[in-house]
């Protein structure tokens, strides 16, 4: 493990079965140094054990800089459930993973990703309290991704004002990839502003649904690097930056809700030698954590949110301002600052 190259001090990473009903399930906590560890949960049918570690390992460590950029009291960690989350689903499954948070102690706190509803939770939260994106309760915050979403359409905006000269999205040409919850909400306020969409995703009801509210252009799932887009997003899964696709981009901004969109940290460098300006995932994604957060404290308050989500957009700003004066991948500048937010919370 601490060999492995994802790994990055992790402080924990916890291995959970239950062979009655079927979990199989990894907890990485990567840093509590900031408060308690928070990040969602993704069930996903990964081919091998070691597929499953390395999401596990890189998106927690995600959360840590994600909370830091977000300016929240919390550390990171993530959970990844090995199955699949169209037939692996059961009430047992989901109490057998509540048990395995509350045996944490309360140092990782779960919520949705990928292939989890907030039905699920649900079933987790009679396990533990170390639970948020309930959609019932006194703090209930219901699910993150509208909030995700509509920082990242704010990121969109605050990105083609420095890449175009204008914020304003009417008539620009974007390429979305992933219309799933972040993706689909996401489109909503891309089309209200009178942005020209190009859709692309595996789950033919979806497009369509997006495709009927938006007018947007739907598009086979390959072609989507094709696209001739002045903005592609990624609104589906990580490591869809690399050396097969970069090359056939030809927008001159990438940004996201998706979690690891790089597939390495050298392709950072490379999409700015391409002159692409880049939305670092963890921060422009930080919208739904912000939400989560706010259930998290105990007292759910939506102007709370807001103003957080304000200050969100103003740090992306700072990230895309620095890099682009100091002619340094956005990446780059973000990990810096996130590393120093939480390095300074650090007790000494
Ligand atoms: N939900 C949130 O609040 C939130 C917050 C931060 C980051 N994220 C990240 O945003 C991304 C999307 O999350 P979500 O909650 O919308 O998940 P989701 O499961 O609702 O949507 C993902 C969509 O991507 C599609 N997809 C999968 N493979 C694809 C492919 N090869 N090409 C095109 N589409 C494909 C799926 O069919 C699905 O519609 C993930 O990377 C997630 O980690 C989500």
């Amino acid at each position: 493990m601490f060999d492995h190259p994802s790994y990055d001090h992790h402080e924990g990473v916890h291995f959970f079965e239950d062979e009655r009903s079927g979990l199989k399930a990894i907890i990485a906590v990567h840093s509590t140094a900031r408060g308690p560890a928070a990040g969602g949960c993704r069930m996903w049918d990964y081919d091998t054990g070691e597929d499953a570690l390395r999401d596990a390992l890189r998106l927690s460590q995600g959360m840590s800089f994600k909370n830091a950029m977000a300016d929240l009291p919390l550390g990171g960690g993530k959970a990844v459930i090995w199955g699949n989350s169209r037939t692996g689903k059961s009430k047992e499954l989901f109490e057998a993973f509540g048990r395995a948070i509350e045996s944490l102690n309360g140092s990782y706190y779960t919520a949705e990703d990928v292939g989890i509803d907030t039905d699920d939770i649900a079933i987790v939260s009679t396990q533990t309290k170390y639970v948020a994106g309930l959609d019932t309760g006194a703090a209930a915050s219901g699910d993150p991704s509208p909030t995700t979403a509509l920082g990242v359409y704010r990121g969109i905006k605050a990105c083609a004002e420095r890449a175009f000269g204008t914020g304003d999205l009417s008539g620009r040409v974007i390429a979305v990839q992933g219309v799933g919850s972040v993706g689909g909400y996401l489109c909503d306020h891309l089309a209200n502003e009178g942005a020209k969409l190009f859709i692309a995703d595996i789950d033919k009801v979806e497009l369509e649904a997006v495709r009927s509210r938006t007018g947007a252009e739907i598009i086979a799932p390959e072609s989507i690097y094709d696209t001739d887009a002045e903005i592609f997003s990624p609104n589906a899964l990580g490591a869809i930056i690399n050396p097969q696709t970069l090359p056939r981009l030809k927008a001159k901004v990438i940004a996201g809700g998706a979690n690891n969109q790089l597939a390495s940290p050298e392709m950072g460098f490379a999409v700015q030698e391409r002159g692409i300006l880049y939305a670092p995932d963890y921060v422009i994604n930080g919208g739904g954590i912000i939400n989560v957060a706010a259930e998290i404290s105990g007292e759910y308050s939506r102007d709370w949110v807001m103003t957080k989500l304000d200050t969100l957009v103003d740090t992306l700003g700072h990230v895309l301002d620095e890099a682009l004066s100091a002619n340094e991948p956005t990446h780059l500048v973000a990990d810096r600052m996130a590393r120093a937010r939480i390095a300074s919370s650090r007790p000494a």
